[in-house]
């Protein structure tokens, strides 16, 4: 891939070599545990057996990729971030780090992350991990991020692939559940990074990227929060209508499914319809919207995994 910096060199020279913390950064270590932590409920949930060692290379590969994307993603957008106060303290902005390094690092952990997953655990998911890598480094932070205001919409697709890694690992083939698991996270994308986006705006709009509450003003991004969460609900019941041998969930997940997404819906309910009085308002309705929704796909991926295993765990007890 032979992609030109996107700042001609506008971020600050490297003033200190980097050490581990910096590369550490990059891979973007708190946004991907829920992205390996989805990839892993993929695993566990799935029918079927797995070599535990292959089960951890998996996930591992998961991490690595996912770590090696999200530097790809830094090395690529370095003078945007400066330009965000969120961001303007990672390794590329603060100058502590050559972009070239960002770029090798991001590379490499790619390559490596893909060929192992194909010698552990098959070409399938190599193929899904390599997609989903290009999916967020290019298609996403290249292509449709500076664009549109779909761009989460669409680009949210690269963050929705890892659980279909986990489930594919175990089965081998893509059957109706790791598609909807695909498709929960690409509707629970767009009211997660919204939430957070109403009270962030003026970072992303002095940067001239097309997020959602920028073009399409405040009222409509809070409408469309709402409609994702509608969709949502019945999206993620729609797992337990599944065969059970084709690892359809019981009751367990579907009570904690309906709870979950219930309170996910009441709290996109009151960010949706709500009518700001004033540039000073705190923003709170927004930013529980925000924590919930990371809560929310944990505790939801989680109670996959227990409708699957406490069956199995109860029959020994
Ligand atoms: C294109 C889609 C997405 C966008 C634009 C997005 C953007 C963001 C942003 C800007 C933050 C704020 C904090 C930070 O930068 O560290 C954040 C937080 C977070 N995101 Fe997303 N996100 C997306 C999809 C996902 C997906 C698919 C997952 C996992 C399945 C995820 C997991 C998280 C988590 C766990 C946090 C909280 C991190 C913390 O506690 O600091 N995000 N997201
Ligand atoms: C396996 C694999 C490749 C997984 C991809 C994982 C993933 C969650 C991708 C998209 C989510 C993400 C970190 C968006 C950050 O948006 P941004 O980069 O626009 O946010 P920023 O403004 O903080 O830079």
């Amino acid at each position: 891939m032979s992609i030109p910096p996107a700042n001609n060199g506008a971020t600050p020279a490297a003033r200190q070599p980097a050490d581990w913390r910096d590369f550490f950064a990059l891979t973007k270590p708190r946004v991907m545990t829920l992205v390996i932590f989805t990839g892993l409920c993929g695993l566990l949930a799935a029918p079927g057996h797995i070599n535990p060692v292959i089960g951890f290379a998996t996930i591992l590969c998961i991490a690595v990729g996912a770590g090696g994307a999200a530097a790809l993603n830094q090395w690529w957008e370095a003078d945007i971030d400066a330009g965000m106060k969120r961001t303007a303290k990672r390794p590329l902005p603060a100058g502590r780090m050559e972009r070239e390094s960002a770029r090798d690092f991001g590379m490499a952990l790619a390559g490596l992350s893909v060929l192992t997953m194909g010698l552990a655990a098959g070409w399938l998911c190599a193929l899904i991990l390599a997609g989903s890598i290009v999916y967020y480094a290019l298609v996403y932070t290249v292509w449709l991020k500076p664009r549109t205001p779909q761009n989460i919409v669409i680009g949210g697709g690269a963050g929705a692939f890892p659980p279909m890694i986990g489930w594919v690992a175990v089965t081998g083939h893509i059957t109706w559940m790791p598609v909807l698991l695909f498709m929960i996270i690409f509707m629970w994308t767009p009211p997660h990074f919204w939430a957070l986006a109403l009270f962030v705006k003026t970072d992303y709009a002095k940067v001239g990227i097309p997020m959602m509450p920028v073009v399409a003003g405040e009222k409509s991004t809070r409408r469309q929060i709402f409609a994702y969460s509608v969709l949502l609900l019945p999206l993620t019941l729609l797992p337990v209508f599944l065969p059970k041998s084709d690892g359809g969930p019981g009751w367990i997940y579907g009570v904690s499914a309906g709870v979950l997404s219930t309170l996910f819906l009441l709290l996109a309910i009151r960010v949706g319809f709500r009518v700001r009085r004033d540039e000073d308002d705190s923003m709170k309705p927004e930013k529980q919207l925000f924590a919930f929704s990371v809560l929310y796909l944990f505790a939801l991926f989680a109670a996959l995994v227990a409708d699957r295993w406490v069956p199995i765990i109860g029959g020994y007890l």
